[in-house]
């Protein structure tokens, strides 16, 4: 069984009777990429400054690295790399004289500090742009030196605050696959914030899903559907012309339909208790409609995006 990193036990952060964070417990395994997903304002940056000891909770335990950040911010800070959403960088000087400054700041040797700097400016594909003024580094280029600069310490966990703003869907994609080669190749810690389901799902080991400040729940995708869809497991498409209003509202009463969805290619999508599609069948050609498609879907990705990311029907 791996070593936890990162362990967070009933964990709140009240703001006047507000709660940013309610109650969260949550262990992050040494290794592991995950992902802190959650729509704007779920908690998600409130989580990250607990864990760095840049907040105090209103209640509750944070252990990160071995130690309490409340307590001891110090040692967190030696261990921990944190990259903010917008990286900030003496824009004057090169990205290696960015990188090398923080060496120093980091009690980093010269000499070791430059060996560093270069070979991170590699790793994080950089170095031809090594002493470049990081003034002029697109926004992709800042977050890949932002990773290198975070890097520098060789921390064992890196916590990321939405790395992927402002970045093109290949800029996304390339600096999703650094993060998840670096995270192999050197044994490091991944936590990553991200309103995007679908990016955190391409390289997360496990994802947490954060909606008003409380954790609905978390796994691996098909345990978060699990978890999520548990008193509603079957979804029924039907493609049924014309479905009239008076059609939709006699499957929404029947016994094992929670909820009928009419969705915008015209089609249904029934949420059912138990599987209906029998009953379906036989209200739809009885109501003199043409029944050109049933079947039975596994709740996934874009059921679990629509329902919590799109301001669906969120049940917290
Ligand atoms: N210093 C503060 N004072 C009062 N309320 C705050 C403070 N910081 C955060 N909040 C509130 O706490 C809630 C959670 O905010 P947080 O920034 O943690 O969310 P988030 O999931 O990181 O969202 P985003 O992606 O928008 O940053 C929000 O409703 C926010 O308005």
């Amino acid at each position: 069984m791996a070593e936890d990193v990162i362990t967070l036990s009933a964990l709140t952060k009240e703001y006047g009777g507000f709660k940013a964070v309610d109650n969260l417990t949550l262990t992050i395994r040494r290794g592991e990429i995950f992902g802190l997903l959650g729509p704007n304002g779920a908690g998600k940056s409130t989580t990250i400054l607990m864990m760095l000891g840049l907040t105090e909770p209103t209640s509750g335990t944070v252990r990160v690295a071995g130690h309490d950040p409340t307590r001891d911010p110090l040692a967190v800070k030696r261990k921990v790399g944190y990259l903010p959403d917008d990286v900030g960088f003496y824009d004057d000087m090169s990205g290696l004289e960015n990188l090398l400054y923080t060496a120093r700041l980091n009690g980093i040797p010269d000499e070791t500090g430059k060996e560093r700097a270069l070979r991170l400016l590699e790793r994080v594909g950089l170095s031809e742009h090594g002493h470049k003024r990081a003034g002029t580094f697109s926004r992709g280029m800042r977050q890949r030196l932002g990773l290198a600069d975070v890097l520098m310490k060789q921390p064992e966990v890196i916590i990321l605050d939405e790395p992927t703003l402002g970045l093109d869907p290949e800029g996304v994609r390339d600096f999703l696959h650094l993060i998840q080669r670096l995270s192999r190749d050197e044994g490091i810690t991944v936590l990553l914030s991200s309103h995007h389901l679908h990016q955190v799902q391409q390289i997360c080991d496990r994802v947490g899903l954060f909606v008003a400040g409380r954790l609905l729940a978390e796994g691996n995708l098909a345990q978060l559907s699990a978890q999520l869809f548990a008193d509603e497991p079957i979804l029924i498409e039907a493609d049924v012309r014309p479905a009239s209003e008076e059609l939709v509202e006699q499957l929404a009463r029947l016994e094992p339909v929670i909820r009928v969805e009419r969705r915008q290619d015209g089609t249904l999508l029934l949420s059912c208790r138990t599987d209906a599609a029998p009953e379906i069948a036989r209200l739809a050609v009885e109501s003199g409609a043409a029944l050109h498609r049933l079947n039975t879907k596994a709740y996934g990705l874009d059921e679990i995006y629509h329902r919590y990311f799109e301001g669906g029907d969120v049940r917290v």
